[in-house]
């Protein structure tokens, strides 16, 4: 059955102590993954302060001169990205109308060590030093939005059918880069060729999206239309990544989405997207996999699978088709 709107979802639920209301919860996040790929969440504990904070310093930050935010491009994955770098859609008009800065997993103690081994997806973070709050105020977010985001595994997990803790071992230090978007105002003449992020399924397992009040984000149904996932206060959008669609050999639906700014008044929002450990292997579940439903995808680590996609959505490669 093809959707019409992006269901919203209680997270109060998972801190019950009441079995039911949490059962209930998991049953509402299986029917989303399963028919839709999107959800709101609503209640999710993260302090709208941090929130405030983030944004302002990242506002504060693409306000200065494209001179000024070009120090801060590197050639790994962290760092500043101008607007029309990427096209996440190949058949696209034109570059993606929006600039982004990106910030890999790092502890918020700047003494502590924070190196990690991911691989071929490690990356050192830059940090501007305007505004120089931007750090602290990233970072604490960031942080926060980590533990829900951990938050959701267990859960589902159990809209799998699997043991509750079946993600634990496989995201002891979970992906998690968090990109800073802002969406220029479009004042000249627009049309569905231009586009803030072309149409393009996420690479992880899940995002969680928080979004300003202007909208553009837009969801494909079944039906090849395009569903408007407005902003609501308080909520994230959560959506599956191709990583845990292939994971779950097709039993989550990673859904295909784009924005567009089509106001005069700029956009901001900030993805953080969720995988498991870069070295775990994402070849299908057992569980998802019947001799009706033969496994659909080879075995891949999460690291060559996402460095994949990456290398695409930067023309190094032709895309690697999920
Ligand atoms: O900005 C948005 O609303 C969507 C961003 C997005 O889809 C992405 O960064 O993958
Ligand atoms: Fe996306």
């Amino acid at each position: 059955m093809s959707f019409h709107a992006v269901p919203v979802i209680d997270f109060s639920r998972a801190r019950s102590t009441d079995p039911d209301e949490r059962l209930a919860l998991v049953k509402n996040i299986k029917d989303a993954c399963t028919n839709v790929g999107f959800f709101y969440a609503k209640n999710h504990g993260v302090d709208a302060a941090l929130l405030q904070n983030v944004t302002k310093a990242m506002k504060s930050f693409f306000a200065h001169p494209l001179e000024g935010k070009q120090k801060w491009i590197r050639e790994g994955v962290a760092g500043y990205t101008p607007i029309q770098k990427l096209r996440h859609d190949p058949n696209q008009y034109g570059g993606d109308m929006h600039e982004a800065f990106e910030i890999k997993w790092e502890l918020l103690d700047p003494l502590a060590d924070s190196s990690r081994d991911d691989g071929i997806m490690s990356a050192t973070n830059v940090w501007p030093d305007e505004p120089p709050e931007f750090r602290l105020a990233a970072l604490s977010y960031y942080h926060a939005v980590l533990k829900f985001g951990l938050s959701i595994f267990p859960l589902f997990a159990l809209a799998l059918g699997l043991p509750e803790n079946f993600f634990d071992d496989k995201t002891t230090k979970p992906a998690a880069p968090m990109r800073l978007l802002h969406y220029p105002a479009q004042t000249g003449i627009v049309d569905d060729r231009t586009v803030g992020i072309g149409a393009h399924t996420d690479w992880q397992c899940f995002t969680l999206l928080w979004q300003d009040e202007v909208g553009g984000l837009q969801v494909l149904n079944q039906d090849n239309k395009w569903i408007d996932a407005p902003p609501i206060p308080g909520t994230f959008v959560v959506n599956i990544g191709d990583q845990l669609s292939r994971w779950t050999n097709d039993t989550f639906k990673s859904t295909v989405h784009r924005a567009i700014n089509r106001t005069n008044v700029e956009r901001f929002s900030i993805p953080i997207f969720f995988g498991s450990d870069y070295d775990v292997d994402i070849a299908p579940i057992a569980t998802c996999v019947s001799e009706d439903r033969p496994a659909k995808y080879p075995s891949i680590t999460a690291a060559e699978y996402v460095r994949s996609r990456w290398e695409a959505a930067h023309g190094i490669v032709a895309s690697a088709k999920a």
